[in-house]
């Protein structure tokens, strides 16, 4: 295909493991700035999608295009280094350090060499951590240590650690498990705010919240896309219903 305007085209991707094609020939493209939501049974292939997006798990076939640049040859770090950030179900901070000291040691070292070498002590690193606390709801709390917040602070925080690399593409799987319903709301505005510069792609069970952050929902079933669109095109599709909703 030729060059696009989306932030992200996936054309026709297959993985088999031992014969079982858990991502079978799909197709999807995410605009720039836009919140997709992917929603589908236990077992669809959601998280191996986004596992072959980063570089975690290699396509069997098919092609990955991000920024009209084709991924799938590259390694898992260097797709990180084009603007890739995925973010797991469970939260990886460093629990023994502060807030500040997480969001600092996520600031890209390797982007020049005079970044390398000053950026403990660069006033631009603290700017960027100050930028980004602010936008995860955590500048009270850069001087916490990690381990010490709450279990929805944590997850905000391992998204503004994220976020501190300025990625162009942030993938989230399941950002609101186990949060409470009020962390639920800030987590929605979060979300909101962070794909004003970036596209945003996450899964998601909780219907609710998917109707609150979604742009476009697709649906996935066995590896392939079973409907997608608009939250109630998609609720009120009846192949959805069948193997979805109606559960
Ligand atoms: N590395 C692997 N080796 C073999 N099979 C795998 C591997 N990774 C995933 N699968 C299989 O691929 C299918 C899709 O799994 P995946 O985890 O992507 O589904 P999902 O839609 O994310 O489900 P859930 O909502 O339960 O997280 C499942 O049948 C799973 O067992």
């Amino acid at each position: 295909m030729s060059n696009t305007d989306f932030a992200l085209a996936v054309e026709d991707l297959t993985v088999s493991f031992d014969g079982f094609k858990a991502i079978d020939a799909l197709t999807l493209y995410i605009d720039k700035n836009e919140l997709r939501v992917i929603i589908g049974p236990n077992g669809a292939g959601k998280t191996t999608l986004l596992d072959l997006i980063c570089g975690k798990t290699k396509a069997s076939a098919g092609s990955i295009k991000f920024k009209n640049e084709e991924l799938t040859k590259l390694a898992e770090h260097t797709r990180v280094r084009r603007g890739i950030g995925r973010k797991f179900q469970t939260p990886s901070i460093y629990e023994n350090l502060t807030v500040f000291q997480n969001l600092e040691v996520s600031f890209p070292k390797g982007r020049s060499v005079l970044g390398a070498l000053f950026f403990k002590c660069s006033d631009e690193v603290k700017a960027r951590v100050q930028v980004v606390a602010e936008e995860v709801g955590l500048a009270e709390m850069l001087a916490m240590e990690a381990g010490l917040l709450s279990h929805g602070q944590k997850q905000w925080l391992e998204i503004g650690m994220l976020l501190m690399q300025e990625p162009e593409l942030l993938m989230l799987d399941e950002p609101i498990a186990g949060m409470s319903a009020r962390e639920r709301e800030l987590t929605a505005e979060l979300l909101k705010r962070i794909c004003a510069n970036r596209a945003v792609i996450v899964i998601e069970h909780d219907m609710d919240f998917v109707k609150q952050i979604a742009h476009k929902v697709t649906v996935m079933h066995q590896g392939k896309i079973l409907a997608e669109g608009s939250m109630e095109k998609v609720q009120n599709d009846p192949k959805v219903i069948d193997v979805y909703l109606g559960h």
